[in-house]
């Protein structure tokens, strides 16, 4: 079967206070974070109602981020950007994730450092370990 479309839901620098870092100093502060998002999903539905219900919410995603930023209160970045992935990928209907997080102020030399990770909604499986495939004859 040919895909004829790939749709990106993006949130671009989202800008999150949050406790993050390795060393003692860090964890009695908050530090600017700012987080780049791409959620790939279907955004025919919403292309055609014109109806925010029908669309994946980048509002709902800015604050569930930043919420789930502030609690996670993580050392590592690494730590950070894999749980936010897996938030995102339990809660919404997407295909694809690609998220960066970077650190503005962490290193003076530097415009930002931080990390980015993709990561990818779970196949349907078949019970084998193999993913599911669902064609048939017809679709040849
Ligand atoms: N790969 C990483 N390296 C470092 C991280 C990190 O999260 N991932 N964090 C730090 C410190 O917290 C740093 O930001 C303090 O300036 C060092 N290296």
């Amino acid at each position: 079967m040919f895909h004829t479309q790939s749709d990106v839901v993006f949130v671009k620098a989202l800008k999150v206070e949050a406790v993050i870092g390795v060393y003692e100093w860090e964890r009695a502060i908050t530090q600017p974070l700012l987080i780049d998002i791409a959620l790939e999903t279907d955004i025919s539905r919403a292309a055609v109602s014109d109806e925010v219900k029908d669309a994946l919410n980048y509002k709902e995603v800015c604050d569930d981020v930043t919420a789930w930023c502030q609690a996670i209160k993580a050392q590592l970045l690494e730590h950070l950007a894999g749980q936010i992935a897996d938030k995102l990928l339990e809660k919404y209907s997407c295909d694809k994730i690609t998220l960066s997080v970077a650190k503005p102020t962490a290193i003076e030399q530097a415009d930002a450092v931080g990390v980015q990770i993709t990561r990818y909604a779970q196949a349907a499986s078949n019970g084998s370990g193999n993913q599911a495939d669902t064609s048939s004859a017809d679709d040849a």
